[in-house]
């Protein structure tokens, strides 16, 4: 178990393109951290940086307090497990547990005693005399993660490992990787361009965007307290509806307007609001903090359903204000279907408000 620190981290391919740019996180001690982000975000490139697979263009990387940046990987005591399940054909699952530990010349019994232990851990104890070829990629995958926890390295690096997996087998996954971590209480790092994977996982999410990190909490503070549109729209199914809108003020009331909605703002909200003095802004609003009511005063719009995708819990509302498609997630009853009119308010409470020029989120709301 360890920490990690990564200072101003960037790398730099060719004379232009930046993998990743000016990274900066304190990892405790056997916290599970997600890198979480769109594709070609940097995560890969961060994460094998970390691993010593890749040259440091500036910045630093320290573990435990040394700086290991250009120390070379093995000497690192990180474990890496990759997408594709990197397993040897050519030995057992056994030899391929045991094979960073023959290695390191530890004796027999030992090798015998951790397989045995981390092989319960993936529960693939009555596989060990199989070769690959005679395993399902899910069981693949797991020897993989067996031979990264057989040395128990100080941080443990999985780079998208579940994604090779069938949809039902990855969340079942997801749910044996945090209870092994549990276990182990080993720091790791782990990178996802899956959002409800980081979601389920993650004690803290970093999420990414063109090689920098846009925001680093946990699962409920980058959902609830989203720094900016990227963050907003990218966590959350579905996404995040944005209106832009313009800000009309008058002596006693505030309201957010458009062509096609009004949302008289509530006094916790007019707060925010008093220190922004442009007349546009951007509103975010989730599709489950939009509510469909009877109440046609609180309604801030009024539409026909385009269509209803039913989703057994619950039910996606579709609604088309303009050219823009607007999702509603409403409870399972009472039952809607396309034509219907509906009146729609809002939980003011969720509001996401931001900055029409910048896009980062208004303090204070
Ligand atoms: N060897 C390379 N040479 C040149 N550019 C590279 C190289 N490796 C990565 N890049 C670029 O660096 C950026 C970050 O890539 P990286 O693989 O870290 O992204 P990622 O977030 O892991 O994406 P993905 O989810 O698709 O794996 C991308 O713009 C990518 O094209």
């Amino acid at each position: 178990m360890a920490t990690l620190e990564l200072i101003n981290l960037s790398k730099r391919y060719g004379k232009k393109v930046w993998g990743a740019k000016n990274v900066n996180l304190k990892v405790n001690n056997g916290e599970f951290v997600v890198f979480l982000g769109p594709s070609g975000c940097g995560k890969t490139t961060t994460l094998r940086m970390i691993a010593g697979l890749e040259e440091v263009t500036e910045g630093k990387v320290i573990i435990d307090g040394k700086d290991v940046t250009y120390l070379e990987p093995r000497k690192r005591e990180v474990s890496m497990v990759f997408q594709s399940y990197a397993v040897w054909p050519h030995m057992t699952v056994y030899d391929n547990i045991a094979f960073p530990l023959k290695l390191r010349k530890m004796p027999s019994k030992f090798i015998d005693k951790t397989v045995e232990e981390v092989s319960k851990m993936v529960k693939i104890e009555e596989l060990l005399k199989r070769y690959p070829s005679q395993l399902s990629g899910g069981q693949r995958q797991r020897v993989a993660l067996a031979r990264a926890l057989a040395v128990k390295p100080k941080i443990f690096l999985m780079d998208e490992p579940l994604s090779n997996l069938d949809a039902k087998l990855r969340v079942k996954m997801r749910t044996e990787l945090k209870a092994i971590h549990h276990k182990t209480g080993a720091t790791t790092i782990f990178v996802t361009h899956d959002q409800s994977e980081a979601m389920s996982m993650a004690d803290r999410i970093v999420i990414m965007k063109d090689g920098r990190i846009v925001q680093v909490g946990t699962p409920d503070e980058v959902y609830f307290n989203c720094a900016n549109t990227f963050v907003a729209g990218f966590i959350g199914t579905p996404p995040t509806n944005f209106f832009k809108m313009n800000v009309i003020r008058s002596s006693d009331e505030i309201h957010l307007k458009n062509e096609y909605i009004d949302i008289k703002i509530s006094e916790k909200v007019k707060k925010s609001l008093e220190k922004y003095n442009k007349d546009e802004i951007i509103v975010g609003i989730r599709p489950e903090n939009l509510l469909i009511t009877n109440n046609n005063d609180e309604a801030i719009f009024k539409e026909k359903i385009l269509v209803v995708e039913p989703q057994g819990s619950h039910q996606i509302i579709a609604v088309e204000l303009g050219e823009q498609i607007v999702k509603i997630v409403a409870p399972a009853f009472p039952k809607y279907s396309a034509d219907e009119i509906i009146n729609v308010s809002l939980d003011h409470e969720r509001l996401m408000l931001f900055d029409i020029d910048t896009e980062e989120r208004l303090e204070d709301i």
